[in-house]
């Protein structure tokens, strides 16, 4: 029997597809009663992550567990865990609802559950249309609709935004929120932090098939400094006035320009005029939850911004640092909030 907790576990997940290390030594776990992201680039391992989660690509070490069990350990997975990955399939001719019966007779739902999801994800007046006559949006729909139809505990999403307007968008939020709220898991990965950033309070960002960060969205945003960017004459000699005056995270640009964190423009200007040092431009960026994740899943780092990290010390980009109160899930091992470039 599986535990009950709607939690999913991964552990030292690793894949490799010959020479390519898909998935390398991955650590996260997903908690019931949250909608949690699974962020990264293109070619991160999201996917494959996902797949192996569910029993379709086996991995080469390592566990995906829900509820502590493997899929296959599941007895009914259909109960436990609903799926939406990319490019499903649906056979054009037949109608909505048609399909529905189908996947409901082959989980053991009854008929009268494929009326009710058609009406969670808003099909029920298209319920006779051919799935071939779908739009993306609608085909989106019915992929969640086939999901949902063993009113499983745990939902996981792949890129479900990929083909919704914004309105479909915006539903989805909501609803996935609301079944968030439920008490139940949602697992939603996706490349770009903006398309989900409204929908997730959870999140596990990877790259190159490793866990960059794991935490609340929130803590990431307030562990987030303003920074100043600088145009001096003479960037050298700023930075070590700068330096002298306490101001150690200095990056230079490849425009001749400083970077930094943890002083004001005021300060910055004070202590340029002090040391001689004509300032041609001043300003503070705000904090910015985009640039984090671009900076966390870049490798190489963006040039000018991230340094290298020390021999075997894994360092966040600068400006940035664990949010506060990050914490490892306990039970999950060899993780860390912040890790190398891969
Ligand atoms: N069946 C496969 N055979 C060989 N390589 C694969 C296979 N599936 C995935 N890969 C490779 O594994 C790596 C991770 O791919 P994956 O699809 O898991 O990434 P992803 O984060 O989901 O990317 P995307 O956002 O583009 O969907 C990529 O380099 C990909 O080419």
């Amino acid at each position: 029997m599986h535990d009950g907790s709607g939690r999913i576990a991964v552990h030292d997940l690793t894949k490799r597809f010959g020479p390519v290390m898909a998935v390398q030594n991955l650590s996260f776990a997903v908690e019931p009663g949250s909608v949690t992201g699974f962020l990264g680039p293109n070619g991160a391992g999201k996917t494959t992550t996902l797949r192996m989660l569910l029993g379709l690509v086996t991995p080469t070490a390592g566990t995906a567990t829900i509820n502590g069990r493997t899929h296959d350990q599941l007895g009914n997975p259909a109960r436990v865990v609903g799926a939406v990955l990319e490019n499903e399939g649906f056979h054009p001719r037949r109608a909505a609802r048609d399909h529905l019966r189908v996947y409901a007779a082959a989980i053991g739902v009854p008929d009268q559950r494929v009326d009710q999801v058609l009406g969670l994800v808003g099909l029920t007046p298209a319920a006779t249309r051919r799935a071939g006559e779908y739009s993306l949006g609608m085909r989106q729909r019915l992929a969640l609709a086939t999901a949902l139809l063993g009113d499983p505990q745990v939902l996981v999403l792949d890129e479900p935004a990929n083909g919704l307007d914004p309105e479909g968008i915006a539903w989805l939020r909501t609803f996935l929120r609301s079944y968030a709220s439920e008490g139940r898991t949602v697992l939603v990965s996706s490349h770009l932090l903006a398309e989900v950033e409204q929908t997730i309070d959870q999140v596990v960002i990877i790259n190159r098939g490793q866990t960059m960060y794991q935490g609340r969205v929130d803590h990431l945003r307030d562990a987030q400094q303003a920074r100043v960017v600088v145009r001096p004459a003479d960037a050298a000699a700023l930075a070590m006035a700068l330096r002298e005056d306490g101001v150690s995270d200095i990056q230079s640009t490849p425009d001749g320009g400083l970077v930094l964190t943890g002083a004001t423009p005021r300060r910055v200007g004070d202590v340029a005029l002090r040391a001689g040092v004509a300032i041609y431009g001043l300003h503070e960026e705000a904090a910015d939850l985009e640039r984090m994740f671009f900076q966390l899943t870049s490798s190489p780092p963006a040039p000018g911004w991230a340094p290298p990290p020390a021999p075997g010390q894994p360092q966040p980009p600068p400006g940035w640092g664990p949010p506060p109160g990050y914490q490892q899930h306990p039970g999950v091992t060899g993780q860390q909030g912040w890790g190398g470039q891969g």
